[in-house]
């Protein structure tokens, strides 16, 4: 088969049409059911019962603390580890059950970029880009003219004749995806690959692959310990502790609702959804004389933009006092999430709550602040 033939890449065999935004189509392209495995007995299981699927055109995270198994997860998509159980199946073929010859096409279609780039220091960067080309055995016209056209998608037609060492870590990075794409793959695989980057660098290298999701519609699966990262670019994340996926869904959902406590630490940085310790240790779990509520208030979608503080005020004629929020965007969408203490509310706070959840946002009450009687209302005492 003429490996550059299949349709996502016609922008590349061709003149570099301008960018398409994919759709996902549901389909899952990526099927791991049940995976588990054990290198150790001893040990017991790095991977226990894990199953994931992935639809084409997606991006979707994986995080994980350092030995979750994140690692052993994507070396199992593409077939580099064997598991002891369960089943991975990437477009349509099932790539545990595959070996030698078989298992080599089959890794055509899932190409993979690492943290250190894995760039062969003797070759310049066209070479680079050039070798797994050479090594399917593709004519040499067609090489000429494919990797200048490459090159030029990750914007490094410049440095077509520059040796690795010649390079920052940002364009090697950029090298080591232009190889990836050299064999046309249906599946991306990033494994860590912006952890040995700046934090601008590593935007740029995000950008880039969100752009070459969109123009080629590739699925994109990438491991990192960053919840950052997948918040800048994944639209589905999957969290693994200790070998299981402990949660798994749309970013926004997982991000606004976190079911875990692996994945609320994760979003601390991010999300407001724990208070400081400080604050947090100084509530009370019940009502007593001299407290006022605490209610944390996640606010998502069109209701984000609604004066819901104002409205608390003049509705209700409660005295908010902010402890602690943040809004940012997940996904495109906005995300705000704040813990105020709620002064005069103890007597309507089923009214409040009713009325944040007639807006479509999550109110819930988080503990009971007592009043200082020095330091002003609303404040917890220190
Ligand atoms: N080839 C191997 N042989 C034996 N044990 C292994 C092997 N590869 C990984 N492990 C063990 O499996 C566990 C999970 O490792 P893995 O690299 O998959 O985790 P990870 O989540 O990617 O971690 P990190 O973020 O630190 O790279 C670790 O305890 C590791 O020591």
């Amino acid at each position: 088969m003429n490996v550059l033939s299949r349709s996502p890449y016609l922008a590349l065999s061709d003149d570099l049409v301008p960018a398409r935004s994919v759709e996902t189509t549901g389909v899952p392209v990526i099927r791991a059911d049940e995976l588990t495995k054990i290198y150790d007995p001893k040990t017991g299981p790095v991977l226990d019962r894990v199953s994931l699927a992935v639809a084409e055109g997606e991006i979707h995270g994986i995080i994980g603390r350092s030995g979750a198994g994140k690692s052993t997860l994507v070396r199992c998509l593409n077939g580099l580890v064997k598991p002891t159980s369960g089943k991975v199946s990437v477009a349509g073929r099932e790539i545990s059950g595959l070996s030698g010859s078989a298992l080599r096409s089959a890794r055509r279609d899932i190409a993979m970029i690492f943290q250190h780039f894995s760039l062969l220091s003797s070759r310049t960067a066209a070479a680079n880009v050039a070798l797994p080309l050479e090594i399917a055995g593709v004519d040499r016209e067609t090489i000429r003219t494919r990797v200048p056209k490459l090159l030029d998608l990750v914007g490094l037609s410049a440095k077509a004749d520059a040796y690795p060492s010649e390079l920052s870590g940002g364009q090697k990075q950029r090298i080591g995806i232009a190889r990836a794409l050299a064999l046309e793959p249906r599946v991306l695989l990033s494994d860590e690959a912006t952890s040995a980057l700046d934090p601008e660098t590593t935007e740029q290298i995000l950008d880039l692959l969100k752009d070459i999701n969109h123009r080629l519609g590739l699925t994109i699966v990438l491991i990192t310990h960053e919840m950052d990262v997948v918040r800048q670019i994944a639209s589905h994340v999957t969290v693994l502790e200790h070998g299981k996926v402990v949660e798994s869904g749309a970013t926004f959902d997982v991000f606004a609702f976190p079911q875990s406590p692996v994945a609320r630490s994760f979003l601390a940085s991010i999300v407001a959804h724990d208070l400081p310790r400080e604050v947090s240790e100084r509530l009370l779990p019940a009502p007593a004389a001299n407290t006022d509520p605490v209610l944390r208030i996640v606010f998502t979608g069109d209701a984000a933009h609604d004066p819901v503080v104002a409205t608390l005020v003049e509705q209700f004629g409660v005295r908010p006092n902010i402890l602690h929020g943040r809004i940012d965007y997940i996904d495109g969408r906005p995300l705000g999430v704040i813990t105020l203490v709620a002064e005069g509310a103890e007597p309507k706070l089923s009214g409040i709550l009713a009325y944040l959840s007639s807006l479509g946002l999550h109110g819930e009450l988080v503990g009971h602040a007592v009043r200082s009687v020095s330091a002003g209302a609303g404040r917890p005492r220190s």
